[in-house]
């Protein structure tokens, strides 16, 4: 019998304009526990502007956004404080305080929320979430500036990890890594979800990552989500742009890796 799943964010009839331009109208779309869902769409068509509108950066022209079960939008700031604790975000490019180490980086949310806290315990924390993203240990002292692109999307992550989250928000993480390191960044992304029982929110563009670690996928398009379900269910779809975007070449090198990726698993196994 299939269990109830358990919703962790909710969207509802979502309208966000800029001027003229609607960019969602009517979107709804629901994210469960402990899933890795993944958010593509064309360029502009609206996948990080929907996740400031779920994280309460963005307020809606209309419509409703939950959270663990809290409206995100018009809270109080004691309110929205105590749900933001519960999540961690990798904005695109990583968004890392470039005057500051990587450790003061993921120190920056635990002293925002937590400011009494023992500077030795913080100083512990931070060095454990930079090797927990699979940094070396000296990087904790390093400048952003210092640190390769890879590094630096790790750097990111461990800031976004600093709270232990219950839920992360990835956009583009894998935007400008090279294949292998962008495949070896999906891999930590999937084992911390395993691990901390995350659920992910994740934007891209990169369909090795849709195929290598997404449970479900959405598709933006038309000012919505246009269809939600994993990778086969959407290509049964029959829709145009899906059809070229899973189809095209591209989305079939993905399947390829894919496939090549099983290969390689089925033979350590058989060894
Ligand atoms: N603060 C803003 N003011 C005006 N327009 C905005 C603002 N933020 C986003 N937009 C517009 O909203 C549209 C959607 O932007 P968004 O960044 O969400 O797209 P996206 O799907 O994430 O694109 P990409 O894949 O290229 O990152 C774009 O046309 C963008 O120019």
């Amino acid at each position: 019998m299939a269990t109830k799943k358990d919703v962790i964010i909710s969207v509802r009839g979502l309208k966000n304009s800029f001027g003229d331009q609607i960019v969602h109208e009517d979107l709804d779309l629901d994210v469960y526990r402990g899933e890795i869902i993944g958010v593509v769409g064309g360029s502009g068509t609206g996948k990080s502007v929907l996740m400031r509108s779920i994280i309460g950066l963005q307020t809606p022209d209309e419509g409703e956004v939950t959270v663990f079960g809290e409206p995100t939008i018009g809270r109080e700031e004691t309110e929205a404080t105590n749900i933001r604790k519960r999540w961690g975000i990798l904005f695109q490019g990583g968004a890392l305080f470039s005057t500051l180490t990587v450790a003061e980086n993921v120190e920056v949310p635990i002293k925002e929320f937590y400011p009494d806290l023992d500077p030795v315990l913080l100083d512990e924390i931070a060095s454990y979430k930079v090797v927990m993203t699979g940094l070396p240990p000296d990087a904790g002292p390093k400048y952003p500036a210092e640190l390769s692109g890879g590094m630096k999307k790790r750097a990111g992550l461990a800031r976004a990890l600093a709270l232990d989250p219950e839920l992360l928000f990835l956009d583009e993480p894998t935007a400008g890594l090279d294949p292998i390191g962008a495949a070896a960044f999906d891999e930590l992304t999937k084992s911390l979800q395993r691990t901390m029982g995350l659920t992910v929110f994740l934007i891209t563009h990169d369909l090795d990552s849709l195929y290598a670690i997404c449970d479900r996928v959405a598709v933006l398009a038309d000012k919505k989500v246009i269809a939600v379900g994993t990778i086969d269910e959407l290509i049964a779809l029959d829709h145009p742009w899906i059809e070229e975007y899973f189809k095209g070449p591209r989305g079939r090198a993905a399947i390829a890796t894919k496939e090549a990726q099983g290969d390689v698993l089925q033979q350590a196994g058989a060894e």
